[in-house]
């Protein structure tokens, strides 16, 4: 960041908390240690890093997780053989993890964000700021929404996300990726320096959208007071500014938090579409290892991504279409490569694979081959068929569908030539 962007007041530092310590949770830690120990500028060199705490073996004793990180400096449970640098700092305590942090960094598997939202509340700075790492969807009987917008509407922060074709373990290994990072700062942080946050809001109004009226959309200036919500609508959730005495956080102040010579980061602002492309390419990567595992080769697993790329941009325009951009699925790491990726070498895709080659379903595989970390393609692929098959929309999508009713043991690999061939 070039000195003289900084506003002259910044005499406060961003402390930055990672709330997860899986394999992804572990990874991004390293990431942001190493930058805020490099911009001492604009960040609190220790990073804290929230850990599920459990009982692992250890050099021939039952040790406490956190106490082997902090000690070591591995996370020799879901991390393994990666040294992760000497200011991060796991904290068994959420809430002495995340006090006083105006950046919070979301990155646990879907399932337990409620529990873990739920004892925040009350708990953060008012002016806190978020990024979601997390890939899946939350399903309501009101409909669908994602994890940046539930943790910013529930705990009155504004919430951004990343997302990208970026497998935990080749990064941690310092092996080059790219990264999408989609942040649309409320102009309340941004009205110190405006020129700082150039990218353009992405994705036009839907004609048909039944969500938000035209002149709630981004063709509407916001007032000083007012920003807007994951969906282009301008948002319920009354923010609080981040102070004057702090560097703004913006397009700048992420990129310089997440960007390593190895992760390259680039800034949108479609925070719908970059959430939506990391849940749903989870539930075409079972489908990638369901026809792998059968036997069928490359060229079904190509037409299995082609497919689910179509599902993946129709599911982003029929239900977020006021905002979504259909680019951030086709350009961005976190649409079309990230779904080459997951279907070439993810945890969905080699455990489907394993579970039709052994013949068991891909639950047993998860428990008895990844020691504790958690798929989210086959909770997303039931979410997202109960959201679809409440609208009676099921036949629509094909193949997220048949990927639900595999797993269920309604359909077999063998129907999916079948079950997609219309599309
Ligand atoms: N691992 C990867 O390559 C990538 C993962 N992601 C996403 O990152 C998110 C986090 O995944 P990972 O870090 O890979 O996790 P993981 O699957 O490696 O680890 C599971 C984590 O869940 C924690 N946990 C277990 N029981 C819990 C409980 N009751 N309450 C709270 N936490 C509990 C464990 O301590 C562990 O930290 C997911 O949404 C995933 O899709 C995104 C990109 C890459
Ligand atoms: O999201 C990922 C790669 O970008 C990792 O996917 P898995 O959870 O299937 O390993």
């Amino acid at each position: 960041m070039a000195p003289g962007l900084l506003s002259a007041n910044a005499t406060r530092k961003h402390k930055v908390t990672v709330i997860g310590s899986g394999n992804w949770g572990s990874t991004i830690s390293k990431i942001v240690s190493e930058n805020t120990k490099e911009h001492p500028e604009l960040f609190e060199e220790e990073v804290q890093m929230w850990v599920y705490e459990e009982e692992v073996e250890y050099e021939g004793k039952t040790q406490k997780l956190t106490s082997i990180i902090n000690t070591h400096h591995e996370n020799i449970k879901y991390l393994p053989n990666i040294k992760l640098p000497t200011n991060l700092i796991a904290n068994p305590s959420l809430e002495d993890a995340v006090s006083n942090s105006s950046i919070l960094i979301f990155n646990l598997p879907h399932q337990f964000i409620h529990r873990i939202c739920g004892q925040l509340k009350g708990k953060i700075l008012p002016f806190a700021r978020g990024i979601s790492c997390i890939k899946g969807v939350n399903v309501t009987d009101e409909g669908v929404s994602l994890f940046s917008e539930w943790i910013g509407e529930g705990l009155g922060i504004y919430c951004g996300a990343l997302s990208g074709a970026n497998i935990a373990s080749e990064i941690a290994a310092e092996k080059w990726s790219e990264t999408t990072i989609a942040y649309d700062p409320p102009p309340m942080d941004n009205s110190r320096n405006p020129s700082r946050n150039a990218t353009p809001r992405s994705g036009t109004p839907s004609r048909n959208s039944p969500r938000a009226s035209a002149d709630e959309l981004s063709i509407t200036p916001l007032a000083e007071n007012q920003h807007r919500d994951v969906r282009g609508r301008i948002s319920k959730t009354k923010l609080t500014p981040v102070p004057q005495e702090y560097p703004p956080l913006d397009h700048d102040t992420f990129k310089t938090l997440f960007h390593r010579p190895y992760f390259h980061v680039r800034m949108v602002s479609d925070v719908a579409g970059v959430s939506l492309g990391g849940a749903l390419k989870n539930i075409v990567a079972l489908a990638a290892g369901f026809v792998d595992g059968r036997g069928w080769g490359d060229n079904a697993k190509a037409a299995i991504m082609r497919v689910g790329l179509l599902e993946m941009v129709k599911f982003g325009h029929e239900f977020f279409g006021e905002t979504i951009s259909t680019g951030t699925f086709t350009e961005e790491s976190a649409g079309v490569a990230d779904l080459i990726t997951s279907c070439m070498g993810g945890r969905n895709f080699r455990c489907a694979k394993k579970a039709v080659e052994k013949g068991i379903s891909v639950q047993e595989v998860e428990q008895t081959e990844l020691n504790g970390q958690k798929l989210q393609g086959t909770s997303t692929a039931a979410e997202v068929n109960s959201f679809l098959k409440q609208r009676g929309l099921e036949q629509d999508y094909p193949l997220f569908t048949a990927v639900h009713n595999i797993l269920e043991g309604r359909n077999t690999v063998d129907d999916i030539p079948d079950l997609v061939a219309r599309t």
